[in-house]
């Protein structure tokens, strides 16, 4: 099986897009390979003369090789699949203008041939570039068409001709048309994809973002406590510690609920910068707080604690008293071997309590 796989990959490269655009092409080399028997039967049948039909299989034959090369090298040779598309187009049309030149009785059965290539193609082109194919392919078929009933009226009646034409013009023309529709359905459903995955990305932030603060909020917060959790070697050691604004009750009171919206949020931001790198601290519910300490001694995470108290008695909130200083109590809790994260916090809501009780902006250890 792998040498099979490798010489896939090789032939058809990794990349999805030039994967997708190979198979499109091993279907287009399918249509080639019929035309060209069919072309064969013709021959075998008298109805088509040998060598051009010789000259024109094999020059189809080459320009499929010649189309795989600029596919497979599109990157390199840097061409965008709407040229290539172009390219591939312009010569399957000339080959079906060939075709349609040396073919008997059956010539025009060619003509559908020539809406396939142009409803193929539309798949990669603009619609504005499916109707210029069109036009030109009409223009080029018509010529033709004009050319072989001039040249012998017998074998090609001007009113059998002008008919072909007619039906032509007609399918190129509903061709053109519902592709235009398709490339603007396609591009409306790229839009609503778009529009999708910008709301599941808002929908994802408002799901792990506390609106006020801007922090985690507490659903996310639980949801990495779990995966702390599972990732933490027994032994390996995190803290935790709960954090809560100190009388935070009197600025509400005193400067309603705007300043204290205001002063959550000022602390919010004075707080995250007094964090480490992978600290997390969340809003817990209110005015209090979860830090989440992974890989930290209990030493380390009181450095934390007293950096964010530092960067806390510094901050200056418009509309508030400038003598009133905002502080925190907190309580700090070492996670112990195998513990559950809900009891090392229920130890820190303890060391909490006790720095409450004892006077606030103070830290804990439980
Ligand atoms: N502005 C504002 N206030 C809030 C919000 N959430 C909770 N609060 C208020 O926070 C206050 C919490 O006060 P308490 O926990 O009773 O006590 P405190 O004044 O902080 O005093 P200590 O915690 O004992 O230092 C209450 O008045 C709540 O209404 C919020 O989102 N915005």
């Amino acid at each position: 099986m792998k040498p099979v796989r490798d010489t896939t990959s090789v032939l058809l490269g990794a990349e999805p897009a030039l994967r997708r655009m190979l198979n499109y092409w091993i279907a287009t080399a399918l249509l080639y390979l019929a035309a060209i028997v069919l072309m064969a039967c013709q021959v075998a049948a008298g109805h088509t003369p040998r060598e051009p039909a010789l000259l024109l299989g094999a020059t189809a034959a080459a320009g499929t090789l010649v189309s795989y090369a600029l596919i497979r090298f599109s990157t390199a040779l840097d061409l965008a699949p709407d040229v290539l598309a172009m390219l591939q187009s312009v010569f399957a049309i000339g080959c079906c203008m060939a075709g349609y030149a040396i073919s008997g009785p059956v010539r025009a059965a060619l003509l559908c041939m020539t809406v396939v290539i142009i409803a193929f193609c539309a798949v990669a082109l603009r619609p504005r570039q499916t109707m210029f194919l069109s036009a030109v392919t009409l223009g080029g078929m018509g010529s033709v068409m004009w050319w072989l009933q001039a040249g012998d009226p017998l074998r090609h009646p001007p009113a059998v001709e002008a008919m072909n034409f007619g039906y032509l013009a007609a399918a190129l023309l509903s061709t053109a048309l519902l592709s235009s529709e398709m490339t603007k359905l396609r591009r409306r459903m790229k839009r609503k994809k778009q529009e999708l995955e910008k709301a599941l990305e808002t929908i994802r932030t408002l799901a792990t973002i506390d609106e006020l603060t801007a922090l985690a909020n507490r659903r996310h917060m639980n949801e990495l406590l779990c995966a702390e959790e599972r990732r933490q070697p027994p032994g390996a050691g995190s803290c935790v510690a709960l954090l809560d604004i100190d009388f935070f009750k009197q600025v509400n009171d005193l400067h309603g609920h705007a300043l204290g919206d205001a002063v959550l949020r000022e602390f919010a931001n004075a707080a995250r910068g007094a964090l480490r790198a992978h600290d997390t601290l969340a809003r817990w519910g209110g005015e209090e707080f979860l830090l989440l300490l992974p890989d930290a001694a209990p030493h380390d995470a009181r450095q934390v604690l007293e950096r964010m108290a530092d960067h806390v008695h510094a901050l200056r909130v418009e509309g508030l008293d400038p003598a009133r200083r905002i502080s925190f109590s907190a309580g700090l809790a070492a996670r112990r071997t195998g513990e559950p994260f809900t009891e090392a916090i229920s130890r820190a809501d303890k060391a909490l309590y006790r720095a409450k009780a004892s006077g606030r902006d103070r830290i804990e250890v439980a």
